[in-house]
């Protein structure tokens, strides 16, 4: 699958909304940076808007560093929550959030501390998990303890098991790990093998979010008329976008999670100038 025809270029006659807002609930009072992480890669990926309606110590810190930001609830065209929190030790604030989200009907990436709410979720699902994330998401779904899947056993056969839960569960699924299986519910199935082992390094599947939100963000006409096809094919398109991104600020050497965020435009960059 060809990636760049899945970036979503500006028109002359567009404005920031027409471009796509996309709506973020992420980060907590332990995991801020999260947040910060998510809205940065959005933000760099390129769209027209963010919405940032989380926790206001993470309001705070994504406010510090984009301060293009919006914290006032309104209309977007994607959400992406999840990232930075613990749904272990959810606050009700942090409920009653996501609700907003999962009401809404507009397509969502569900990460980390959201992923046991994906069965409430109203618009098109994409979730994305990491192999123990995917266990305990796959253990929360079966019958039975004798049904229970391991993050080891997902390990040794992960594209496999991203297309089980993905029929299992009905929602796009897109397994992180050196190579990223993505599986649709239309029976798409992708392969993403574009970055670096340097990307296995703290907040960088945060930076992943936000770039997937980005590109929901801005196609929401090609989902609504086939959310089916379009959303793995944009997880797919998100996953090379990232791993591209990683290369060009590892070429080689060691990288934090904000240097992926920070090479993402001229990835993009490259990206549109190849079609
Ligand atoms: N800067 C930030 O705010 C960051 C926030 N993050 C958030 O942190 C939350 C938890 O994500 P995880 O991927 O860690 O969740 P996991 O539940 O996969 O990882 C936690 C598990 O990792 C294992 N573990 C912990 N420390 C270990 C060590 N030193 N050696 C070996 N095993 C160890 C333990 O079994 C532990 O239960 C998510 O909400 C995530 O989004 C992470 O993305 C990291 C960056
Ligand atoms: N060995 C690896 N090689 C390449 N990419 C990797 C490797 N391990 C992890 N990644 C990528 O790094 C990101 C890690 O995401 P995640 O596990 O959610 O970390 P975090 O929660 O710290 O953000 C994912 O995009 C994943 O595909």
């Amino acid at each position: 699958m060809e990636s760049a025809p899945w970036i979503a270029v500006p028109d002359d006659a567009g404005d920031k909304y027409t471009r796509g807002v996309l709506g973020v609930v992420t980060g907590s009072e332990q995991y801020p940076g999260a947040a910060v992480l998510g809205v940065e890669a959005a933000v760099r990926t390129g769209l027209g808007m963010v919405r940032y309606i989380g926790a206001p110590r993470a309001a705070d810190f994504v406010l510090h560093r984009r301060p293009e930001v919006v914290t006032a609830v309104g209309r977007v065209q994607a959400w992406l929550i999840g990232s930075g929190m613990d749904a272990g030790s959810r606050p009700q604030e942090d409920a009653v959030r996501l609700r907003t989200a999962l009401r809404d009907g507009t397509p969502l990436v569900i990460d980390a501390g959201a992923l046991d709410l994906a069965g409430q979720a109203t618009g098109p699902v994409v979730i994305t998990p990491h192999y123990r994330e995917l266990a305990t998401v796959l253990a929360a779904a079966a019958d039975d303890d004798s049904d229970a899947v391991t993050a080891d056993d997902i390990a040794a056969d992960p594209g496999a098991w991203a297309v089980r839960a993905s029929e299992s569960l009905g929602v796009t699924v897109l397994l992180k790990g050196h190579t990223t299986y993505i599986a649709g519910t239309d029976g798409s199935r992708f392969s993403v093998e574009a970055g670096p082992a340097w990307l296995a390094t703290a907040g960088s599947g945060d930076v992943l979010g936000g770039v997937l939100g980005a590109l929901l963000a801005t196609h929401a006409r090609e989902i609504a008329a086939s959310s089916a096809s379009a959303v793995p094919a944009l997880a797919a398109t998100a996953a090379f976008v990232h791993g591209r991104a990683g290369e060009r600020a590892s070429q080689g050497g060691p990288i934090a999670a904000l240097d992926i965020a920070e090479a993402l435009p001229a990835t993009v960059r490259e990206l549109l100038a190849g079609r």
